[in-house]
This record gives structure tokens, C-alpha cells and sequence, in this order.
């Protein structure tokens, strides 16, 4: 495989190639590295891990501080869905640069009902189906983008459902780093036999076992599933234990038992006085655990403001209380399978806050008194009641018959609405069969009786002996089947796409190359019901097809409605046929601050003629806007409507470096004769071999402006940091 390029696209027909030789590079999950009083430039870190050797910081990072861009000690994982695991590949690339190590690969809509694994690679809804040729080339692909960004990633999926071992086999052949395990989700949530899904979990948890792969449980389904989330805090408490003591039984080791928990609220309500109580009391219990921290999803709405806010919220607890892993969905999971962009924004959102309240425990500590730990105490008593309960009902089985979970009443309240299963009921029901007295299995990682002794009692650990190793140990023994399906297949999706593919023509995308799917923001001065139908025409007439309104929020009832709206394009653009003028180059603080204090620059300026306008030079010479005056530069004002005559005559008597002149109206190229006019003056009185000529405003064309003889002309955009410089590199010039 060559060598990642950054400057290159990611080719999916070379990672297609020779896959069926491919192995995983290793098996099992990786942490970040932690490192105490992480020192990065002039900052100390106390919660961070080192940062990468490519990626993007925040747009902060970026503007203001040379792209700094600390990782914080907690994992952070992005959820991955949108069907096409060659277009997904791509934004797996970008969110590894955005900061993200857990790529949490969604399934394709229903795949818990599949009863076996499925082949090739077919396309997906709302996730890929997990098929083996999909995890291995999305696999492979991540070892390129782990060399590019320098950092392990966790590779994750889902071993639930009907097919679960099966599941879990592959993804031990296959390398996968994590899974989401929880019999009590095929129960709850997928009516799949509470027997079966317990012998299932049983088998596929001492596979994971072997494969070393971190597991997530389902608890965070009993918060968006609950009438009142909070209400199941007690009953979640013991859903995690439950999962985690079964896996600890099966020899899964605490380290790589995850627990998902959800702040089970969200603002408007008091959020806090739920979650952190809540939070606290799970890991008093439970703190031998690793805790995987999700962010609300169940009163999420298709603000993606809101849902940031949200997040923010969620992630003060994790750095109160502990999270290993900082899981993100994208801000916009209540409208859209997740874009590109809403999976960058969710990361940014994970980095910016974790790494802006680091050392936060150092300053601030959970009051041991008062209304938290009494809350704490309560909740624990109320998960320990349940539990007792559900011991006295006859165990789990029982309890799940009775409706002990997701009942909408805060237990020990009940309300008789719990999630019932049927003990013999469910998809899967009357399944499992006991093992006859000379079952034999040759395999590794296989859970219970297994009679290998009647052939060798000396393989009685090591089964797969009697065959010479099972896939486990000899990978060469996996049959990888390419494809199953002429019409559903990668590669017919390649070539459907291949025009926008690594070429100069492109379209604008959310999720799949050139799907073509643009989004409009539109504030309607007027109701909330006739700006989402108005904003629709807005769309109609921009010629956008297929429009969506995919969120609209009242700003008044009558004055007006803000409406973000989706819609598709179906032309593309020629990259190569676009004119792209030279980017200014700019130099950075550091270094105008050490050129204009060894050798000080006092300018002269105005805007000149009969002209008003201050607003743009302001912005120029300010410091509160990154003025030139930011780095030191000495400026003397003359205000507006200043005549040419007596600005010149000010750089004189002031012996001043430059001259800036702006001039906002452009009537009669007035402001080109303005600047051919301060040349000439600078000429007659003999100055202008010493004096730079800078001349800007937004109807300026720089290359027009050094036509009338000045040494820089700066249009629209320009800002101070382009005209600081270009007065040290001006100078420097004329000092050779
Ligand atoms: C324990 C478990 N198994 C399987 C699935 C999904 O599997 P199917 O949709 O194929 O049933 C889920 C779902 N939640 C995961 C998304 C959530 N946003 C998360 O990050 O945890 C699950 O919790």
C-alpha cells in the first residue's frame, strides 16, 4: 500500500485492491497516551495527551495561535453513517484530523434482526451493512490515516442482535477495536429472546475476550427510550452492573468494560441537579469500570446550537466526575443522518471544551455536603432497592417478564409501563439447544461445555489444536467472499461517482461525493408556518431541487423566522477553470512584533477627497480589530474628507514612513485619481524615494492602484495584518 499523501486523496479502488490478503495490523483497543503537565509552547496542560503530527485545531487555533491544537486525554469518538463506507472512509480521514480516535461505525438500519452475516459491500441506511469486505477496507484505510495524523484509532462496531457471535467472530478475524455488547439491548429494545441473548452475549464476550476488544454497553437506550429520562437513573445503574459483572464473569477485564452513560436530562429543566448527582452516584459504584461518556441525544432537537450547548453541558460532568471516552454525535442527529460537516463540528466541539476545562478538578471539587451527595445516597438506595427487587422477583429473566425496565415512574414508583419480554417470547425464541455430552468444537474463544478431551485431553485449552488453529490462529483459513450482488456494490457506486472522483470536477456534498446537497439559512420576516413554506420557494427559485426545511426556529411570532432549508444542485464546477489569485502572504504576529520594534514605523492616514466613510481605515489602524496599530505601528489620523495636499504635507512634518489613504467612492475613478495624485505630490516635494504609498478601500483593485504610481493598493477584505505587511516587507525592501 502506497504511502499516505496529504496532499492526496484517499484512492478507494487501491485500498479495494488485494483485500483479501489484508491483515490487521494488531488487535485490542488503544488508550491516548497521558501526559502529566503537558508543556506545548508557553502553555501547561494537566489533562492532555500530545498532539498530532497532522491535524486542524479549532478555528481559534488556527487564526490566533499558529494552529495549537492539544489533544485532551479522553478518547473522542465520532459516529460514522451514511450508508456508503467508500464515501465514509473519506470523513473518518477528516474527523482523524479533527481530533477523533474512535470511529464508531453506525449499521445499517435493522441489522440486529439480520440472523448471519451478510457479504460484500451494499449500500446502507442511516449506517453501512457491517459486512466483512467493509470493515476490512475501511480497517486498511485507517492504518493509512493513523501514519498521516500519528495516532492509533479505534475501530467500532456492533455485536447485538440475532447474528451477535457471528458478528463477533468476524470482527476478531478482522481487527476491530471496539463493540457495543449488551444483551439487555436485543431484550429491551430489538424483542429478541432474553434466553438467547444471554447464551449470545455469553459467546460473543468471551470472543471479544480473545480479540481484546473494548466493550460498550446499551444503557444509554433506557434514556432516549424512557417516557422522563430521569426518571431510569436508578434502574441504569443497575443495567451497567448487570452488563459489566456478566462480562467480568466471562474474563472480559475491567479496563475494557465501558459503561455508556448519558446525562439523562437537558435544559430547560434544572439539567444539572439531575445529571451530576446521577453521574457521581454511578461511579461510586462502578468507578473499577472505564466510562464511556455519550451527550443526550433523546431531547435533542434540529437546533445544532442547542444540541452544542448540550454537549458543552454533558462534557462539565465528564470533567467533574471521569470519562475515558468522550463520545460525540453529530450536533445535528436530530435532523439528518450526520454530514461531513456536523461530524467536524461535534468533534471540535469535544476538543474545544475538554481542552479549555483542563485542570478544571485542580480548582473546583464536588461538595462532600448538602443537596449532591444527598441526592447521590438517594439514587444509590433507590438502585440497590431495585436490584433487591429484582433478586426477590427470581432474577432478570423474571423481572424483564414483570416490566421492571424503562417503566416511566422514578423507582420505586411504578406506573406498570415498563418494556415486558415474554421469558419464551422474542425474535430467536426456543433457539438454544444444550449441548449434547460429546459436543466438540475445534474453535478458540468458544464459551462453555465443549468436549474436546474425548479426542485429546491435552487440547482441552487450546481446541483449535485438533485442526491445526482455527481462523483465530490462521487467518489464511477465513473465506473472503468479494461480492455477492452484481447491482448493490461498491464498485458500481464508483463508477457512478467516478467523474467527481479525484478529478477537477465538483459538486457540493453532505454525505456521499457529489450528492449535491447544499444547505440555505433564510431569515422570513414573517410567521414561523409561512417562512418554512416561504423559505421553500426561496429554494424553487435558487433552482434548488428536492428542498427541506430541516429546521425553523421563531425569533417573534409576527416579525420573523429563522429556516435552514436542504436542497440539491445538479451542476458541478471545473476547478480548473476557476481563476485563483496568489493568497496574500501574511507575516505572523511573532514576527511584526520583533521587525516593527527593532525598527519603529509611523505612518500618516486618512480617508481623502470629499469622502466620509472611516469605518474601513478604523479597521485597518485599530488594535480592536487587529489593527496595525496591534503590532506596534505609530499612527498619526487626519480623519476624513482629508485633501491629498494635506496628508502629504503631514508625512512631512511628522517624517512619517508611509501614507495610507482610503477612499470608499469610486465615482469618476476618483479614488484612482486620488492616489495618482499623492505619487505625484510625494514626487514634486522630493519624498517619495523615502515614503511608502499605501491605498485601499473596497472598490479598490490592487493591481489598478499601483498603475497610478502608489506601492500597494488593497481592496475589499483587506486587513490590518495585510497592510503591516506590507510595510516591514516594503521597507525592508527599500532599506537593501
Ligand atoms: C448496545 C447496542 N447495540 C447495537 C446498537 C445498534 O445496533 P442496531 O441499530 O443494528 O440494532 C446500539 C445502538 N446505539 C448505538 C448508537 C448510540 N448513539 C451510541 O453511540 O451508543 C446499541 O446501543
Amino acid at each position: 500500500m502506497k504511502k499516505i499523501d496529504i496532499n492526496e486523496k484517499l484512492d478507494v479502488r487501491e485500498i479495494l485492491k488485494d483485500l483479501e490478503n489484508y491483515r490487521p495490523k494488531r488487535r485490542g483497543w488503544v488508550w491516548r497516551e497521558k501526559v502529566e503537565n503537558l508543556q506545548i509552547g508557553p502553555h501547561t496542560y494537566t489533562d492532555c495527551s500530545p498532539s498530532l503530527k497532522n491535524s486542524i485545531g479549532i478555528p481559534a487555533a488556527v487564526q490566533y495561535f499558529d494552529n495549537l491544537d492539544p489533544q485532551p486525554q479522553e478518547t473522542i469518538t465520532t459516529e460514522i453513517a451514511s450508508g456508503r463506507f467508500e464515501d465514509d472512509i473519506r470523513r473518518m480521514r477528516m474527523a482523524a484530523w479533527h481530533g477523533s480516535d474512535h470511529l464508531m461505525v453506525i449499521r445499517t438500519a435493522g441489522q440486529s434482526h439480520f440472523d448471519g452475516l451478510i457479504e460484500g459491500s451494499p449500500q446502507g441506511i442511516g449506517g453501512i451493512p457491517i459486512t466483512r469486505k467493509q470493515v476490512r477496507a475501511q480497517r486498511k484505510a485507517i492504518d493509512m490515516i493513523e501514519e498521516e495524523v500519528g495516532r492509533a484509532i479505534n475501530y467500532h462496531s456492533y455485536v447485538s442482535g440475532v447474528a451477535g457471535p457471528e458478528v463477533a467472530v468476524m470482527f476478531a478475524e478482522e481487527g476491530v477495536n471496539g463493540a457495543h455488547q449488551d444483551p439487555q439491548y436485543n431484550v429491551l429494545y430489538r424483542n429478541i429472546n432474553m434466553i438467547r441473548s444471554l447464551v449470545d452475549a455469553a459467546e460473543s464476550k468471551k470472543i471479544m475476550v480473545w480479540a481484546d476488544i473494548a466493550q460498550i454497553d446499551g444503557a444509554h437506550n433506557a434514556n432516549a427510550t424512557a417516557r422522563d429520562a430521569w426518571k431510569v437513573m436508578p434502574e441504569l445503574i443497575v443495567q451497567h452492573a448487570i452488563n459489566a459483572v456478566f462480562s467480568e464473569k466471562v474474563g472480559m477485564k475491567k479496563e475494557n468494560i465501558c459503561l455508556s452513560t448519558v446525562p439523562p436530562s437537558a435544559a430547560p429543566i434544572p439539567c444539572m441537579k439531575y445529571d451530576l448527582p446521577y453521574a457521581v452516584a454511578l461511579r461510586d459504584f462502578l468507578s473499577d469500570y472505564k466510562m464511556r461518556a455519550q451527550q443526550n441525544t433523546k431531547y435533542i432537537t434540529s437546533s445544532s446550537r442547542e444540541a452544542t450547548v448540550t454537549h458543552v453541558l454533558n462534557m462539565m460532568i465528564s470533567k467533574l466526575t471521569s470519562a475515558d471516552i468522550q463520545s460525540t454525535i453529530t450536533p445535528d442527529e436530530g435532523r439528518n443522518v450526520p454530514w461531513h460537516i456536523n461530524n467536524m463540528e461535534a468533534c471540535d466541539n469535544a476538543k474545544q471544551t475538554l481542552v479549555g476545562l483542563d485542570g478544571l478538578l485542580d480548582m473546583v471539587e464536588i461538595k462532600k455536603d448538602g443537596f449532591l451527595p444527598e441526592k447521590v445516597r438517594e439514587l444509590k438506595e433507590r438502585a440497590v432497592l431495585f436490584l433487591e427487587e429484582l433478586i426477590e422477583a427470581g432474577g432478570y429473566f423474571e423481572a424483564v417478564e414483570k416490566g421492571f425496565f424503562v417503566d416511566s415512574g422514578m423507582y420505586p414508583e411504578r406506573n406498570g409501563d415498563g418494556i415486558g419480554r415474554k421469558m419464551n417470547g422474542g425474535v430467536g425464541a426456543g433457539t438454544v439447544y444444550e449441548r449434547d455430552e460429546d459436543y466438540m468444537a475445534p474453535v478458540t474463544g468458544h464459551y462453555g461445555y465443549n468436549n474436546v478431551a474425548q479426542y485429546d485431553k491435552d487440547t482441552a485449552n487450546n481446541p483449535a489444536r485438533l485442526i491445526d488453529g482455527c481462523t483465530f490462529e490462521k487467518p489464511e483459513k477465513i473465506i473472503f467472499i468479494d461480492e455477492l450482488d452484481e447491482n448493490d456494490n461498491v464498485y458500481m457506486r464508483l463508477d457512478e461517482t467516478e467523474k467527481y472522483r479525484n478529478t477537477n470536477m465538483i459538486k457540493p456534498e453532505v454525505e456521499w461525493l457529489a450528492d449535491g446537497t447544499v444547505q440555505v439559512e433564510v431569515f422570513l420576516p414573517t410567521s414561523k408556518r409561512i417562512a418554512e413554506f416561504a423559505a421553500l420557494e426561496f429554494a424553487k427559485k435558487m433552482n434548488l431541487s428536492d428542498p427541506e426545511v430541516i429546521h425553523s426556529e421563531m425569533m417573534h411570532p409576527s416579525e420573523g423566522t429563522r429556516v435552514q432549508l436542504k436542497g440539491k444542485i445538479d451542476f458541478a464546477v471545473d476547478i480548473s477553470k476557476i481563476e485563483i489569485p496568489e493568497e496574500a502572504e501574511v507575516l505572523s504576529d511573532e514576527e511584526l512584533w520583533s521587525e516593527i520594534e527593532k525598527n519603529p514605523i509611523k505612518v500618516v492616514a486618512a480617508t481623502v477627497g470629499e469622502d466620509e466613510h472611516s469605518v474601513g481605515l478604523r479597521e485597518i489602524i485599530d488594535i480592536k480589530h487587529g489593527g496595525i496599530e496591534k503590532w506596534g505601528i505609530e499612527v498619526e489620523y487626519l480623519g476624513t474628507s482629508c485633501p491629498v495636499e494635506k496628508l502629504v504635507d503631514a508625512a512631512i512634518e511628522l517624517n512619517a514612513d508611509a501614507i495610507i489613504a482610503s477612499t470608499i467612492i469610486s465615482h469618476d475613478d476618483i479614488h484612482y485619481k486620488n492616489m495618482k495624485r499623492i505619487h505625484e505630490l510625494c514626487v514634486e516635494k522630493g519624498i517619495r524615494e523615502k515614503i511608502m504609498i499605501a491605498c485601499g478601500g473596497t472598490q479598490v483593485t490592487p493591481e489598478i492602484a499601483v498603475k497610478q504610481g502608489v506601492d500597494a493598493g488593497f481592496g475589499r477584505g483587506s486587513k490590518g495584518i495585510h497592510m503591516a505587511t506590507f510595510l516591514v516587507n516594503k521597507r525592508k525592501e527599500m532599506n537593501k
